[in-house]
């Protein structure tokens, strides 16, 4: 009996012990509730009328107040409440009940004390809590990752992302709540022809709930996906904020759809160049487009460095959208030969001179995958397995956090884009721009100069290059 209630003390002191070392540890926990006990002390010594009409008084106060001027109220009351609570409860307090629950933890051999992983770094975004993790010395990044689910169902989260900061510590990112669930709808044009306008065109939105830009001067885009991963939406959309340049005749559109038009054809007005139908064609597009390219590097050699596009002089986007029919999967050697020629001086030359790549690829093999690196910006939508998200943004993408693999079916546009310079890959969604928005900018953004109507009837061929379309 001694012995019982001797253990029972034992532990009771350790706890209260325990309790005392945390509060102290944590004075933005302590003085807090500090400050709470003594204003209940307070209060509890009044009357009941008293203490009613007080509280009636606070509610009314915060009621209005969120009501009348709701910013205010958020940056003053609100998120600095919420900021608190996180801080230092839930990843600070629950933190440690958490990581023993979900069993990451390693016993010091000498102390006996059980090591748990340690938030050193908070951030929030509107749906995603990032917190940077330092392990313990004996964890690894791969225990924390073996358990994601648990963490992510603990904490309800939507889900868990562990991505490597350098050597024992991650990032864990927990998904509070998807911003990227519901259809972005077709964004809204920029009518401006500012050129700094193609230095970040806005075609959809990121998961911290900030506007998706894409660069198109100065860049490359690749874009992979599996088949209705919605890669037509990222062409769309950047068509579509292309709209005023394109009318403008600052940027023209070559197209190529080796799908038969399947996915271009509704835009066919737009482009300056469109085939279609046969490979030849569009391989030889290819080559125009290069030995254009060629021809202005003579012609601007040694007179800017940041291309501005003019009507003489327009920025040209050549738009692939299923690559790999002219590259690694075309038949015809002779013809992929030509293409990837042509592709590759596209590629490694184009940049300066204003001629740039935008190509969608479906089928994500190493051969395809090879020109990966001459595109500066890449995007990997819903894809089967974690090595295909590796061969598209880059090693360590995966182990990084763009869980392609990952993404429902349900989604299309929701994907991840890696730029030139940036070390990890942020999740995004493209705006959906539907089949009769893609008719209504067709015909409103039409080129208004037409310098090679491939598919025009005979009579426009000679369209002088400085006449309206018809
Ligand atoms: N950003 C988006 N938001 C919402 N729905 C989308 C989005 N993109 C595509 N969808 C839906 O998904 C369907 C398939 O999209 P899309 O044709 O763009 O896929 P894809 O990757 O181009 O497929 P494929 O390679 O087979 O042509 C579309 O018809 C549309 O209904």
């Amino acid at each position: 009996m001694v012995t019982v209630l001797a253990q029972v003390l034992g532990r009771l002191v350790k706890t209260v012990a325990y309790l005392v070392f945390a509060l102290l540890r944590r004075p933005g926990l302590t003085v807090p509730l500090l400050v709470a006990v003594v204003v209940a002390v307070q209060v509890a010594r009044w009357g009941w009328v008293t203490r009613a009409s007080v509280l009636v008084l606070v509610l009314a106060v915060v009621v209005v107040w969120r009501r009348q001027h709701r910013s205010s109220f958020n940056r003053l009351v609100w998120i600095p409440a919420v900021q608190w609570y996180r801080r230092w409860i839930r990843y600070g307090l629950a933190w440690r009940f958490w990581m023993g629950r979900c069993g990451l933890g390693i016993k010091d051999e000498t102390t006996g004390r059980t090591m748990r992983p340690r938030v050193v770094k908070m951030r929030y975004t509107p749906s995603v809590d990032r917190l940077l993790v330092q392990l313990p010395v004996g964890l690894t990044s791969a225990d924390l990752d073996g358990k994601r689910l648990h963490l992510a169902e603990s904490m309800r989260a939507i889900d868990a992302r562990i991505r490597k900061d350098r050597p024992g510590r991650v990032w864990l990112d927990l998904e509070m709540r998807n911003p990227l669930q519901a259809t972005i709808p077709a964004i809204p044009v920029d009518e401006s022809l500012d050129p700094a306008i193609l230095d970040g065109l806005v075609i959809g939105y990121a998961d911290d709930g900030t506007p998706w830009r894409l660069r198109v001067r100065g860049s490359h885009v690749f874009i992979a996906g599996a088949t209705g991963s919605g890669k037509g939406s990222i062409i769309w959309s950047t068509l579509r904020a292309l709209g005023p340049f394109i009318r403008a005749g600052l940027v023209e559109i070559w197209a190529v759809d080796p799908k038969g038009g399947m996915e271009l054809e509704f835009g066919k007005d737009l482009f300056t160049r469109y085939e279609r139908d046969d490979y030849e064609s569009m391989v030889t597009l290819l080559e125009d487009a290069a030995q254009q390219m060629d021809e202005r590097c003579k012609r601007l050699r040694g007179t800017t460095r940041t291309f501005n596009p003019t009507t003489a002089t327009p920025l040209v986007m050549v738009v692939v959208d299923e690559l790999a029919t002219l590259t690694a999967l075309q038949p015809d050697r002779r013809l992929q030969g030509r293409a990837e020629n042509a592709l590759g001086l596209l590629l490694t030359k184009g940049r300066a001179p204003g001629f740039h790549v935008l190509a969608a690829v479906q089928d994500v093999t190493k051969r395809v995958c090879e020109w990966r690196d001459l595109f500066p910006d890449k995007i990997a939508l819903r894809l089967g397995k974690a090595t295909e998200v590796d061969m598209v943004l880059g090693d360590d993408a995966w182990d990084n956090g763009a869980l392609c693999d990952s993404i429902p079916r349900s989604l299309p546009g929701i994907g991840y884009v890696r730029m030139e310079g940036q070390a990890h890959s942020v999740r995004v969604r493209a705006a959906y721009v539907t089949d009769n928005e893609i008719r209504t900018m067709a015909r409103d953004y039409r080129p208004r100069r037409v310098l090679h109507a491939i598919d025009a009837p005979s009579n426009h061929t000679d369209t002088p290059e400085t006449g309206e379309a018809a």
